[in-house]
């Protein structure tokens, strides 16, 4: 085991809070992003040449860093940079993200025809390439893809990566947005802004992702872009003002105008591929000013050099109103629209202008790492040059016919095929024997990669969200948190009927996937036990091991993991011994026990020599084996420092064994004499529903015994934040969804341990001593 990881072991649940979404009243997808920002923002952030800033709360201070690095990168970083983007796509179910990428594939080269999704040529989009994906015309893994797309001349390359919409898969999603730069969102102009749009519109926020938006299905009949516009700027509360507007509507959609340089573009060809350039319509002229004093008006309040051009009246020239929707949307206080119809091959190219025009060149977004040099993890900014040492991050794993895929952004550094590089969770040294970059499901070999790139490479072991670093480098750095937090809930789950292999296979697949699912064989029930971080991430697995594998199962009922602790201190002296026939065994420890906030700790201090090292060592062993079940009800203990200052051993039956055993016994002694109590999860809540049900909401979560800490009030929609015992969410999304005709949506995410009741508590252990009983 690594320094590092051998330090991290000891590391307590409640430390490890992290923000594990689960997202919507469907199933649950969760993250393994432990860190689930772009930033580690727990103290001070370490820039490269070794001075130490605040974690950046704004995007202006962002801003003073990314410049502060950007001055000192070489010119062949910078001018690599200026040619590259990091995209998702990403909206809600059936916005048209599959069929828009299907178009930029097409247009930038990348496949020769376009299939449509669900088309008549049973050939299915590119992008989709699953099997299943195709039979359902659905997203549901994101595949990574690199284009390319030739602007006023030059070369730009994309990383474009194709998210699912659906709400079951949104661990894609947040993947997806932890290597993104930039991504467009993709909205459709008759439903407007839908409620996955307002999730993923959260995670990008999260994320720090800026967005270019495209309005979707123009075609279609009662297409509004101006009122998804609107909505837009009230349900996303994100300035956003239209960059075109339609050349006609439905089936006769023919293009957009421009408004920013006035230049109307027609999509001819047979697939649109054709951009004829023309005067604005006569028509359209007075939409065309209306819609442009709008966007500069808009700009005006987001960006202090357009305000200062706006105020003095001035008429800004088109350079200026492109630097200030760049400005404004990397910064995040602004979306860029456009509008068209992928479908119809209308308005698709011009998104691929705005990606190079108005999303962010990777070294212009800042991106943390977390030094685990000396064990302990400290923030650190990461340098977007290939001749820094290499850092990279594993965000997605993929089964393929060569073996493991495994999709790796370059964070720092660059990746050369032939080298080595340091799996930083294990210490090991791998061969990266191949590079590609990928092409949905095809692929092209690749001998290097520099900083800011997304290639993939075969072969390695290694679990989705791992960190990769050069074996030479000095500092150790890591992509997300090392901790993993403990899992919250339980439960048995068995094939239902005969199968061959896959159940395991789909097991080792998810846990790899996904550090916050475990599963273990439980010896004395012969159950297969998973755990998760809730009864909806593990409803997922149990969904995606049918889908995916073909596996139905039987699960049993799922269990909250408690924790016991201990709530006042007290001491221990205890012998263990067994001295009668062969060979003997002898133990005395004695010290002190007390509570600790969020941990558990062992220390010795013995003066004499009274217990020898190596008895001490097995003392701190049986400590570990005592933390694993604790005295009350089986569960793990959390929150105990033990303390041993004194003992006593036999000259001949003194053993490793007979220590470990006494501090055990030690432990349970004392466990019991200080106040022991159960404490069982708590979880953060959040619903969002139509104002209407405001009242049967807040009526349901008080009814759980939910303490309601805040409630947002939207125009349409309000959001309620609450906490609440997950032992009374069991069933939750039922009971939202029978109180809001199935309009409510929620996400959960542990938040820390509390006491439970002690009637609950009473109950608990009767249940468990009963249990105990009955198997003597
Ligand atoms: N009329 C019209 N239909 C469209 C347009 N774009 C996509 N569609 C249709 O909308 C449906 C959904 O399109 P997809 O591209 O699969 O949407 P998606 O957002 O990728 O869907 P998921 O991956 O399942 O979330 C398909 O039937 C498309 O043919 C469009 O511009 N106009």
């Amino acid at each position: 085991m690594s320094r590092f990881l051998r330090n991290m072991a000891g590391a307590s649940s409640s430390l490890l809070k992290s923000r594990i979404p689960i997202v919507g009243a469907r199933l649950a997808p969760v993250s393994n992003h432990i860190s689930s920002s772009r930033f580690f923002s727990n103290s001070k952030l370490l820039l490269a040449d070794n001075e130490l800033k605040e974690v950046p709360q704004t995007y202006e201070e962002e801003k003073v860093i990314i410049d502060e690095i950007n001055r000192e990168l070489p010119e062949e970083d910078l001018a690599s940079s200026l040619r590259m983007r990091n995209i998702g796509i990403s909206a809600h179910i059936d916005s048209g993200k599959t069929t828009f990428t299907e178009r930029v594939l097409y247009y930038t080269g990348r496949i020769k025809a376009i299939h449509e999704v669900r088309g008549r040529d049973a050939v299915g989009a590119k992008m989709d390439h699953m099997d299943l994906e195709r039979e359902k015309g659905i997203t549901i893994q994101s595949a990574a893809t690199y284009c390319s797309w030739d602007k006023d001349s030059n070369k730009y390359h994309f990383n474009l990566i194709d998210t699912p919409g659906h709400i079951d898969f949104t661990i894609e999603v947040e993947r997806a947005l932890r290597v993104l730069d930039g991504a467009v969102l993709v909205v459709c102009a008759v439903s407007g802004v839908q409620s996955q749009t307002v999730t993923v519109d959260r995670q990008m926020r999260r994320y720090n992702v800026p967005r270019v938006t495209f309005i979707n299905k123009m075609d279609r009949m009662g297409a509004n872009p101006f009122k998804a516009i609107e909505q837009i700027n009230l349900k996303l509360k994100t300035p956003a003002a239209a960059i075109q507007v339609p050349i006609g509507a439905e089936e006769n959609l023919k293009g957009v105008v421009n408004i920013i340089d006035r230049v109307a573009l027609f999509n001819e060809g047979d697939q649109g591929e054709v951009i004829r350039k023309a005067d604005i319509p006569e028509d359209l002229k007075d939409l065309v000013e209306e819609k442009r004093a709008l966007l500069i008006e808009t700009l005006a309040d987001v960006d202090d050099e357009m305000a200062d051009i706006f105020l003095e009246g001035e008429e800004p020239t088109v350079e200026q109103i492109k630097g200030a929707i760049r400005r404004a949307t990397i910064a995040r206080k602004f979306t860029p629209v456009l509008m068209g119809s992928a479908l119809a091959n209308k308005g698709v190219q011009p998104v691929l202008d705005a990606v190079v025009d108005y999303l962010p060149q990777p070294n212009e977004v800042l991106n943390t790492g977390l030094d685990v040099s000396d064990g302990v993890e400290k923030p650190v900014s990461l340098i977007p040059s290939s001749s820094a040492p290499f850092v990279g991050l594993a965000f997605k794993l993929e089964e393929g016919q060569y073996g493991q895929l495994t999709y790796i952004r370059v964070y720092q550094g660059k990746l050369k095929k032939g080298s080595y590089m340091t799996h930083l969770k294990s210490g090991k040294k791998v061969k990266v024997a191949r590079l590609v970059r990928m092409h949905s499901n095809d692929m092209e070999d690749v001998n290097e990669v520099g900083a800011g790139e997304i290639c993939a490479t075969f072969g390695i072991d290694c679990a989705s969200g791992d960190t990769f670093v050069s074996p030479s480098a000095e500092q150790q750095i890591a992509m997300s948190s090392m901790f993993v937090p403990e899992a919250v809930i339980s439960l048995s789950i068995a094939p239902k009927s005969k199968e061959n292999g896959a159940f395991s296979k789909a097991m080792n697949r998810f846990q790899k996937e996904d550090p916050t699912f475990r599963v273990k064989f439980d010896p004395e029930s012969k159950e297969t036990i998973i755990s998760g971080m809730g009864e909806l991430h593990l409803e997922i697995y149990v969904e995606r091991i049918k889908r995916e594998y073909g596996v139905e199962c039987i699960t049993g009922k799922p269990q909250v993991s408690y924790r016991e602790s201990i709530t006042s201190p007290t001491t221990f002296d205890y012998t263990h011994k067994k001295q009668s026939g062969g060979s003997g065994q002898y133990g005395r420890v004695m010290g002190e026990f007390s509570p600790i906030e969020g941990e558990n700790k062992f220390t010795e201090h013995i003066v004499g020599g009274k217990i020898p090292e190596k008895f001490l060592f097995a003392c701190s062993k049986g400590f570990d084996d005592s933390l694993e079940k604790g005295p009350l009800i089986g569960h793990k203990v959390l929150g105990v420092h033990m303390h041993i200052n004194d003992g006593q051993t036999h000259i001949v039956d003194s053993s490793e064994l007979s220590f470990r055993t006494a501090t055990h016994g030690a432990f349970k002694q004392a466990f019991l004499n200080a106040n022991p109590v159960i404490l069982e999860p708590i979880m953060s809540v959040e619903v969002t529903a139509p104002n209407e049900f405001q009242g049967s909401v807040v009526g349901l979560l008080n009814k759980l015994g939910g303490m309601i800490l805040e409630t947002e009030n939207g125009q349409d929609e309000f959001t309620c934040f609450a906490e609440c015992s997950l032992n009374t969410l069991f069933g939750f999304s039922t009971s939202l969804r029978a109180c809001t005709q199935g309009k409510g949506e929620f996400s959960l995410e542990f938040c820390k341990y509390s006491q439970t009741s002690p009637h609950l508590q009473k109950e608990l252990i009767a249940q468990y001593q009963k249990a105990q009983a009955a198997k003597k």
